[in-house]
């Protein structure tokens, strides 16, 4: 991982990564642009989690390079079925323990700790079940206590895998909402998604295929036919061409 001045956009160059030996990305070079919600697409396996887990530093890269803001840590959500629901912490605990970055695990929140935490979890609508147990909560509640939880970090890079998946349209408009607000206010949001209805409302898409990517750039140019048919054989249940 380097470190250089840019304007807040990650780049990716020519990456290389994957797991005991196995090389899962091929030599991807991307842009992750500055304030934009960035989708990244393409079918099971195809490398999208490892990607991202590559950007966050937690998937070790063995070619190429990920070049970050310049003293940016990312703030990591992790999918939903890696956080156990045995944790016994409330909501607004799970919240705060996005500031241990900032203060470390044993220091006292701050009076601006309280606000972020408050604030994060307002964003999320998630307010009113502050004092309940993690554990006890729906998917979709708990699924916005994490991305409540990144949204604390106040980190300029934002990194989500899979936040909406088997959530209700509510909780997937409150996290589409909450997204779409970071990155207007400046943060470089990317988020691993199946659903090509949220890819197309994303500021950026990357789409990939077998650790590869297949196709980058706005979702109306990314999201064609020809290029979800590439990746899916799609084209004909979404677009009635030819
Ligand atoms: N921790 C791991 N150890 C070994 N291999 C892994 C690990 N995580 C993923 N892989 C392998 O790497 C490849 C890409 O997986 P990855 O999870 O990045 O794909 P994905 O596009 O996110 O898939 P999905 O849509 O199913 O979540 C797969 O072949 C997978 O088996």
């Amino acid at each position: 991982m380097t470190h250089s001045e840019n304007s807040g956009e990650v780049r990716i160059d020519g990456l290389t990564a994957g797991y005991a030996g196995r090389t899962v990305l091929h030599g991807i070079t991307a842009r992750l642009p500055h304030a934009s919600v960035t989708a990244i697409l393409g079918p099971n396996g195809s490398g999208k989690s490892t990607l991202l887990g590559a950007v966050a530093g937690v998937v070790p890269t063995t070619g190429g390079t990920v070049t970050l803001p310049p003293g940016v840590r990312p703030a990591f959500v992790v999918q939903r079925s890696a956080v156990s629901d045995r944790l016994p912490i409330t909501v607004r605990e799970t919240v705060a323990m996005g500031r241990w970055a900032h203060r470390g695990p044993w220091r006292r929140l701050s009076r601006e700790d309280h606000d972020v935490v408050a604030e994060s979890l307002a964003a999320l609508g998630i307010s009113d079940l502050a004092a309940r147990r993690l554990g006890s909560l729906s998917g979709g509640q708990r699924q916005r206590a994490l991305v409540a939880q990144g949204l604390a970090q106040r980190s300029a890079v934002l990194l989500l895998d899979e936040p909406s998946t088997g959530l209700d349209v509510p909780a997937r408009e409150a996290i589409a909402t909450a997204l779409a607000d970071a990155a207007a206010a400046g943060t470089t949001v990317v988020h691993v998604t199946h659903d090509l209805d949220e890819a197309e409302s994303a500021g950026h898409c990357l789409l990939l295929r077998e650790g590869r990517l297949l196709a980058a750039g706005a979702p109306a140019a990314v999201l064609t036919g020809t290029t979800l048919d590439a990746a899916w054989g799609l084209r004909r249940a979404r677009f009635d061409v030819d």
